[in-house]
C-alpha cells in the first residue's frame, strides 16, 4: 500500500486506539441488516400523492405500528395513530379540537410521547445509535435519548423520567416533540429512496416534489424522458423549451412556468393573442383543482397553439442537420398540402382538422416569424435565469443519471433499445456506432455536456437531449415515434399509435433480462431490472413482475390522467434485508381523508424475491466502501503501530 496514502490517513487516525475503534465500529456496522430501499417512479407532478407514499413508506409505517400495538389497540386506534405519524401537525390540531379539557390533552400528550418512543425504538432496531441520533429532532436529542435508553430495572429513576415528561408538557414543548418524533419515524423506515424517473409534467406541483427530494436524507434519481425535457430546456434547447410549455398548457399548468419558476409568459401571450383563436383541439385538459374562467381557458388555448406550432417548426432543422436521428418521417409541416388542408403520412392522405397554421409559410414551414424568434429568445433567457429552476436542475445533475447499478440491481426509466432478435440496437452518432451500455453512456455524456454549456443551443449535445426525449433509439422514450402532431390535427386514431421498441415484449423473457444485466457487468443470478415509464395495466391482467422475477415495472401511476387505464394508482417497491416486495397502491384521495376518516391507501404486497439469508450491510454498495475502508485501516495499523 502507498506509504504516502497511509501517512495521510494517519493524520486523521493518529493513535492506535483511534484506528482500532474505527475498525471495530465499521466491522460492526457492516454486519447490521441492510437498510430499506424504497423505489418510486412516474410521479408526474403529483406532489400530494407522492408525499403520502413517502410519509407512509409504502405501508412500512403502518406495518410497524401494527406489529407493536395490534394486540392492544382497535383498528380505529391504529388508524388514528398512523395518521398522527403521517401528518403530525394537522392531526395534533384535530386532537386538540376533540379533547375537551387541558387534563385530557396532557394525558394524551404523555401517552402519545411514550408510544412514539416505543415505535422509534422498534423502527430503529437495525441501526446504530449514531444513525438514530442523526434522525432525532435536533433540539430534543438529549431528552429523547434519556427516555429511549432507560435501563433502570430497579425503578430508582422512575420519578426522574416522569419529571422529564411533565416538564416537556408544562413547558409547552409536547407538540414540537411529537411532530419531531413523527418525522424521525418516517425517516427511519426508509434508508434510501430511488426515484426511477418522470418527476415533471402533467401534474400540478413537480417543484414541490423537487424541494422534498432536495431535503430528503438519502436519494438518487434515474432521469425520465420528461425530466430530460426540462433539463434540455435549461441547457439551451429551444425545442425542449417549447415542449415543456406546450405540455403545461395542455394540462392547464402554466402557473408552474409563470408563478413557480418566475418565467414571464407575456410575450408569448401577446403573440398567441395576435395569431390564434379558440380551437377545440387545443383546449387544456381541465383539472378538478383548477377553477379557470372562460377567459383564462381561451388564453391558454391560444398559447397552446402558439407554442405547439413553434415546437413543430423547431423540430425541422434539427431533423435535417442530424440525418442519423433517422426522423425524416417527422418533417410533418413539409408534408402538408396547405390548400387542401390534408397531410400525407406513410403513403396515406389524411384530412387535417383544428388547424392553426397562420404563422406557417408553406414554402419554408420551418421558418419562425421574427416575433416567434424573439419570444423564444426571451423565454430562454428567463428560463436560464430562474433561480429556482437552476436549483432544481442542478440537483438533477448531482443526484441523477440515466441508469444506476445499486446493490446488485439495475435501475433505469425506459428501456435498453433492442432489435427484434434481442440484440442491443445500434445507433450511429456522427461516425461512430453505439449500443447497449455504451449508448446510454454516450447519451449521458452529451446531456451533461449540454448542461455545462447552456450558451450553445444548436450543437450536437443540445440536439441530443431532445433526441433522448423523442428519438427511436432513446433509452428513455423507447418508441419509434411520438405522434403529438397527429393527436392534435388528425381524426383517425390509427395514426396515434406509437410503435414500441421490441424491448417491451422481449423483457418478459428471462434470458433477455439476464443478457441486459450482463451487458452492465451485473450478476444475472441475483440482480433485477427496475423500470418505470410504462403504466402497468392491471385492469387487463398485466403483471408488473416479469421474466421470472428478473424484471419489475413500477410505473407508480401517480399521474391522475392515466389512472383510468391502469385500474390502480400503481406500484412502488421495497427492498429490505429480507427481500423485495412490490406494493400496489389504490388511488390517493386526499390528505384530509386520511386525517379525518383514517382511510389509508390500501397496499397489497406481493413478494418479488426473498433472501435466503438476511442481507447485511457488508453485501451492499455502501458495505463495499466500508470494507475498503476497513482494509485501509488494517494496513495503517500494521504499517504504523504494529512494528
Ligand atoms: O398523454 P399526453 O400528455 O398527450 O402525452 C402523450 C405522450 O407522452 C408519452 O407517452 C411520453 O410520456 P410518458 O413518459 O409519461 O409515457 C409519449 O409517448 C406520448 O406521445
Ligand atoms: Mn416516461
Amino acid at each position: 500500500m502507498d506509504a504516502q496514502f497511509l501517512d495521510l490517513l494517519a493524520q486523521k487516525y493518529n493513535t492506535e486506539e483511534k484506528v482500532v475503534t474505527e475498525i471495530i465500529n465499521l466491522e460492526a456496522i457492516s454486519n447490521l441488516p441492510k437498510g430499506t430501499e424504497h423505489f418510486v417512479s412516474d410521479l408526474h407532478g403529483e406532489f400530494q400523492a407522492f408525499q403520502h407514499v413517502l410519509r407512509n413508506g409504502s405501508g412500512t409505517v403502518k406495518e410497524k405500528i401494527k406489529a407493536l400495538f395490534r394486540e392492544v389497540w382497535t383498528d380505529h386506534e391504529i388508524n388514528d395513530f398512523t395518521a398522527l405519524v403521517y401528518y403530525p401537525e394537522e392531526k395534533i390540531q384535530l386532537v386538540k379540537g376533540d379533547l375537551c379539557n387541558k387534563q385530557a390533552l396532557n394525558r394524551w400528550y404523555r401517552q402519545t410521547i411514550e408510544q412514539m418512543l416505543k415505535l422509534i425504538t422498534y423502527a430503529s432496531s437495525k441501526y446504530t445509535r449514531s444513525k438514530l441520533r442523526k434522525a432525532l429532532p435536533e433540539q430534543f436529542v438529549y431528552i429523547v435519548e434519556e427516555l429511549l435508553y432507560k435501563t433502570d430495572s430497579t425503578n430508582n429513576k422512575d420519578p426522574y423520567y416522569e419529571e422529564i415528561y411533565r416538564q416537556i408538557i408544562s413547558l409547552g414543548q409536547a407538540d414540537k416533540l411529537i411532530i419531531g418524533l413523527a418525522y424521525t419515524t418516517q425517516r427511519l423506515v426508509v434508508d434510501h429512496l430511488h426515484v426511477v424517473g418522470d418527476i415533471y409534467d402533467r401534474g400540478p406541483a413537480p417543484d414541490k416534489i423537487m424541494d422534498t427530494l432536495i431535503n430528503y436524507h438519502s436519494v438518487d434519481i434515474q432521469w425520465g424522458n420528461h425530466d430530460v425535457l426540462w433539463i434540455g430546456a435549461y441547457a439551451g434547447s429551444l425545442v425542449c423549451l417549447a415542449n415543456i410549455i406546450r405540455i403545461c398548457a395542455r394540462y392547464n399548468n402554466l402557473d408552474i412556468i409563470e408563478d413557480v419558476y418566475g418565467i414571464n409568459l407575456r410575450p408569448l401571450l401577446n403573440l398567441a393573442e395576435k395569431y390564434y383563436d379558440d380551437n377545440p383541439g387545443f383546449r387544456p385538459k381541465l383539472q378538478t383543482d383548477h377553477n379557470s374562467s372562460e377567459q383564462e381557458i381561451l388564453q391558454i388555448t391560444k398559447i397552446h397553439q402558439a407554442i405547439a406550432m413553434i415546437q413543430f417548426k423547431l423540430e425541422i432543422p434539427i431533423i435535417k442537420r442530424r440525418p442519423y436521428f433517422n426522423m425524416s418521417e417527422r418533417l410533418l409541416l413539409e408534408q402538408i398540402d396547405y390548400d387542401k388542408t390534408e397531410i400525407k403520412i406513410g403513403g396515406k392522405t389524411y384530412p387535417l382538422e383544428n388547424t392553426c397554421f397562420a404563422t406557417v409559410n408553406p414554402q419554408q414551414p420551418e421558418k419562425l416569424l421574427e416575433e416567434e424568434q424573439q419570444v423564444m429568445e426571451k423565454l430562454l433567457f428567463s428560463v436560464q435565469h430562474s433561480e429556482k429552476l437552476a436549483r432544481h436542475m442542478n440537483f438533477f445533475m448531482k443526484k441523477g443519471s440515466l441508469y444506476l447499478k445499486y446493490n446488485g440491481n439495475l435501475l433505469f426509466h425506459g428501456c435498453i433499445p433492442l432489435d427484434e432478435e434481442g440484440n442491443m440496437e445500434e445507433m450511429q452518432i456522427e461516425d461512430k456506432t453505439y449500443s447497449g451500455r455504451k449508448l446510454l453512456d454516450v447519451f449521458e455524456y452529451y446531456l451533461r455536456y449540454a448542461f455545462a454549456h447552456p450558451e450553445e443551443t444548436d450543437d450536437l449535445a443540445t440536439d441530443m437531449v431532445w433526441y433522448i426525449w423523442t428519438g427511436e433509439c432513446s433509452s428513455l422514450f423507447g418508441k419509434r415515434e411520438m405522434t403529438t402532431f397527429e393527436r392534435y390535427f388528425i381524426q383517425d386514431k390509427e395514426t396515434y399509435k406509437e410503435r414500441k421498441n421490441p424491448y417491451y415484449h422481449l423483457r418478459e423473457n428471462e434470458e433477455i433480462c439476464r443478457k441486459i444485466l450482463l451487458e452492465f457487468d451485473m450478476n444475472p443470478d441475483h440482480g433485477h431490472i427496475i423500470n418505470g415509464h410504462t403504466p402497468v395495466k392491471e385492469i387487463r391482467g398485466e403483471n408488473p413482475v416479469k421474466a421470472n422475477g428478473k424484471m419489475v415495472v413500477i410505473d407508480g401511476g401517480f399521474s391522475k390522467a392515466y389512472q383510468s387505464t391502469t385500474g390502480i394508482a400503481g406500484y412502488t417497491l421495497l427492498y429490505n434485508s429480507f427481500g423485495m416486495q412490490l406494493v400496489a397502491h389504490q388511488k390517493f384521495n386526499s390528505k384530509e381523508d386520511v386525517l379525518c376518516n383514517g382511510t389509508d391507501v390500501l397496499s397489497v404486497k406481493r413478494l418479488v424475491d426473498k433472501e435466503l439469508e438476511r442481507k447485511l450491510v457488508r453485501e451492499t454498495n455502501v458495505g463495499e466502501k466500508l470494507l475498503q475502508k476497513i482494509s485501509n485501516l488494517k494496513n495503517l495499523l500494521e504499517y504504523r503501530y504494529m512494528k
